[in-house]
């Protein structure tokens, strides 16, 4: 049974993993070597934040990490992990990109580890893609996932370790698209967010694409991306739109600036939870209606 948590990496997503797991009775540490007195004030007073990596860890029943999505950092940490966690400790990584094979490559730790891939924000979103090695065992994956549905999660545990997983990659070619659209003066962000907004996002609260394609019929579908396919943006690197931005500092609500202007990140964010509780709501009683 999954008790102690530790969360290493005290960032956007570390805090949302531990705000929910510390939200549902589980003993939660938070790791950080860049830890300072956490200023967010949606933060549980119940959550232990330490510097000390060897005692964050040694007595955790599952450790999450949540470090920035570089596999050298990553992998340095898997391998301290390797030397210092209990016999029947789980690891999970967050990373929204790379695949379990090459994070575990080499470790003995590897058959005990996992991807669990939160949403930001992770404690509102309930989708967590889980990934796991063919020689994982299955008990590993559904100890995990029944912590994550005990939590209010929805997880899926994938077919196979692929970069992206499934939503990522539909995300990531959304995007391409958007910044497409964007660069080349077809729409500003303003109007590829109203539309998605208003209209693609609406939708998709209540139904996959593979429902919406059902709805609208398939005949139309198979006419719509046969004209459209050929005329789809396919560059195969960053968006300039966003390498430009990063490169000037504009990181988006954590720097203040992005595509927009943020004057408060904690009520930003915060905002962003409560329209989130409002929809999940909705969305609940509209399962529960049927
Ligand atoms: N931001 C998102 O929307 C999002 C969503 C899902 C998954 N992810 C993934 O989650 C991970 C974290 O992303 P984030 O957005 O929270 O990043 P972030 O930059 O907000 O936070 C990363 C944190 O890790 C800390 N850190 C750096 N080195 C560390 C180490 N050795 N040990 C412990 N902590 C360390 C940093 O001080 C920082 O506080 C990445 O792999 C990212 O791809 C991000
Ligand atoms: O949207 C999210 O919360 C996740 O899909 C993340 O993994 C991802 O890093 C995005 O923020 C960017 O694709």
């Amino acid at each position: 049974m999954i008790t102690a948590i530790t969360v290493l990496g005290a960032g956007t997503m570390g805090l949302g993993i531990a705000r929910l797991f510390a939200g549902h009775g589980c003993r939660v540490t938070v790791y950080d070597p860049n830890i300072q007195p956490l200023s967010d004030p949606f933060l549980p007073p119940s959550l232990v934040l330490a510097n000390d990596f060897e005692k964050a860890v040694s007595e955790a029943d599952l450790i999450v990490e949540a470090v920035p999505e570089q596999m050298d950092i990553k992998r340095e940490i898997f391998g301290r992990l390797d030397k210092l966690i209990k016999p029947s400790a789980i690891v999970a990584s967050n990373t929204s990109t790379f695949q379990l094979h090459d994070l575990t490559a080499d470790l003995a730790i590897r058959d005990r580890m996992l991807i669990t891939h939160f949403f930001n924000p992770a404690d509102y979103i309930p989708l967590v893609e889980i990934v796991a090695l063919p020689s994982t065992s299955s008990s590993i994956v559904c100890e995990v996932a029944s912590l994550l549905q005990r939590c209010g999660k929805s997880p899926v545990v994938l077919n196979k370790d692929i970069p992206g997983f499934i939503a990522n990659r539909l995300q990531a070619a959304l995007m391409r698209e958007a910044c497409y659209l964007l660069e080349n003066g077809v729409a500003d962000a303003a109007q590829i967010d109203t539309a998605v907004r208003e209209g693609l996002g609406l939708r998709w609260a209540f139904k996959g694409p593979f429902e919406v394609a059902d709805l609208g019929g398939l005949d139309i579908w198979a006419k719509v991306t046969g004209h459209l396919f050929p005329e789809l943006a396919n560059s195969i690197e960053a968006p300039q739109s966003i390498v430009e931005k990063t490169g000037r500092g504009e990181l988006g609500v954590k720097s203040g600036r992005g595509f927009y202007e943020y004057d408060d990140v904690y009520r930003t964010a915060d905002r962003l939870r409560s329209s989130l509780q409002r929809l999940l709501t909705l969305k609940s009683n509209f399962h529960q209606e049927g």
